[in-house]
């Protein structure tokens, strides 16, 4: 029987037999998972075993030659997934809250003022809304960038591939992206999310060094 897209028996995400592969050199074969709605899982590896080519293959940006990917128990690749990526996507000469709102909009979501004031403050960057943003530094960019995570709920994007999001945090924001993980995932999310730091809220690993070819 074809399982219903709503059962909750059915994983959000099944990957089967999947080759995670970037041009012609497989990278990793074999590669299987069930995430659950409500699941949290560490994407782990060494340098170079193909853990962003994974999320980029899920995300669409990469295809997928060999194995197979189910969303919501049909064959397909995930619908609306929130990828975020190294590349972050800010385009210096608009001001902080001009590129939360467009990061925002590319998902259907028109924020009000008081939603961009909220998300800032969440990433600790309240007072920066109306500057260039090419007047921060690394990490206050890429606190932008997550700053949509507090406004983005499992309706609007089930799935969220983040690729090395505690990347340039400070322990603190570390701490809060973890409450707000398990806050998603608390309300119906899944996370696929590669880090070379522990996540202590991961309710499992996926090792792709046991599938290297
Ligand atoms: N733009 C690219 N074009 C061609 N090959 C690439 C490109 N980026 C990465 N690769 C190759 O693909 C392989 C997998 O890279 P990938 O970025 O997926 O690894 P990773 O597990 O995410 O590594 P890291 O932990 O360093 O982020 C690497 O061996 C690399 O040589």
């Amino acid at each position: 029987m074809t399982p219903k897209s709503g059962d909750i028996s059915v994983p959000l995400l099944k990957l089967d037999e999947l080759t995670i592969q970037r041009g012609e050199i497989p990278l990793c074969a074999g590669v299987s998972l069930n995430l659950s709605a409500g699941s949290i899982c560490h994407l782990v590896g060494a340098n170079g075993t193909g853990k962003t080519t994974l999320l980029m293959q899920l995300a669409g940006l990469l295809p997928v030659l060999t194995g197979h990917v189910f969303y919501k128990g049909h064959e397909r690749l995930p619908l609306q997934p929130l990828y975020v990526s190294h590349q972050l996507g800010i385009n210096p000469s608009l001001t902080v809250a001009q590129n939360l709102s467009f990061l925002l909009n590319l998902y259907g979501i028109v924020p009000r003022a008081t939603d961009i004031d909220e998300a800032l403050a969440w990433v600790g960057l309240q007072g920066f809304e109306t500057l260039s943003s090419n007047h921060l530094s690394a990490g206050q960019t890429r606190r932008i960038t997550l700053a949509r995570l507090y406004l983005l709920t499992p309706q609007v994007t089930p799935l969220w591939l983040l690729d090395e999001p505690f990347t340039a945090l400070d322990v603190d924001m570390v701490a809060r992206m973890e409450d707000r993980l398990q806050a998603f995932a608390a309300a119906g999310g899944a996370v696929l999310m590669t880090s070379h730091q522990p996540v202590a809220v991961a309710s499992q690993v996926l090792d792709l060094s046991d599938y290297m070819v």
